[in-house]
């Protein structure tokens, strides 16, 4: 069983390709192509995303993988414009060390997040995306933009802090849930996925510059084209 975390109902109910339900109704798993995928809501933020993962996967340990699918912010509109899908190969959590107000000043923490857990940075989950693709029995997309994405617990505000998180992490796209969930996986030892729709520039607060429901549907693509099931 493969695990689908996207932050909310909306954005479950798009990957999945499910009918439109009410935000508290439960999902039931899907079965395509013969895996089974269980659609879970696990909240917006990283704090709501490491709960419910953690209480998720301590109640199905049949999970074999995460895969996170939803919307994202990007930091590179030529790479990865509205609408494109963008695949992480690497978690970061910037917020996680020390803060300056000179961004240039800022330095990582020396601490690890678990003394059994060796990150380099401490912040830093590498991943393998065709690699761990490939062991949950799926294939990427070739024309998918490939890069490191970061997790925020505050969305960037301005073009100001999106330019110094670029410039610090060369991010090709924010969210705010995907390093928990990696984070758990990498833990239990279990694959993780994560693939993700641009609905709006990093730092921008003008939505006309956004298209919340453009990177909505083009989650509907994402699940066919891993399981073999879009041609
Ligand atoms: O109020 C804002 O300025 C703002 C900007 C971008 C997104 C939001 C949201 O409320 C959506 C957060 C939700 O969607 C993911 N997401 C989408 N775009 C971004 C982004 O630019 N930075 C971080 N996360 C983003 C995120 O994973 C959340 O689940 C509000």
């Amino acid at each position: 069983m493969i695990l689908l975390a996207c932050a909310t109902q909306l954005e479950c109910q798009n990957a999945a390709n499910l009918p439109a339900a009410s935000p508290t109704d439960t999902l039931k798993p899907v079965r395509i192509r013969g895996r089974d995928f269980l659609p879970c809501p696990v909240g917006i933020g990283p704090v709501a995303a490491a709960f419910s993962v953690g209480a998720l996967l301590e109640r199905h340990p049949e999970v074999t993988g995460v895969l996170n699918l939803g919307i994202c912010g990007s930091f590179d509109m030529a790479r990865a414009p509205l609408g494109s899908t963008c695949v992480a190969d690497a978690e970061i959590w910037p917020e996680y060390g020390v803060r300056h107000s000179s961004p240039a000043e800022e330095e990582v923490f020396g601490h690890r997040m678990f003394a059994d857990l060796p990150l380099d940075p401490p912040n830093r989950l590498d991943l393998d995306p065709i690699a761990q693709a490939a062991a949950m029995g799926m294939t990427l997309h070739p024309a998918w933009a490939i890069g490191p994405s970061l997790t925020v617990a505050g969305v960037s505000g301005d073009p100001q802090r999106a330019q110094s998180l670029r410039d610090l992490h060369g991010g090709l796209t924010e969210n705010m849930e995907g390093f928990s969930l990696a984070l758990a996986a990498r833990r239990l030892g279990i694959a993780f996925l994560e693939i993700r729709t641009v609905s709006n520039p990093v730092g921008a607060r003008d939505k006309r510059l956004w298209n919340f429901k453009l990177a909505l549907n083009a989650l509907q693509n994402i699940l066919p084209v891993l399981t073999g099931d879009s041609a």
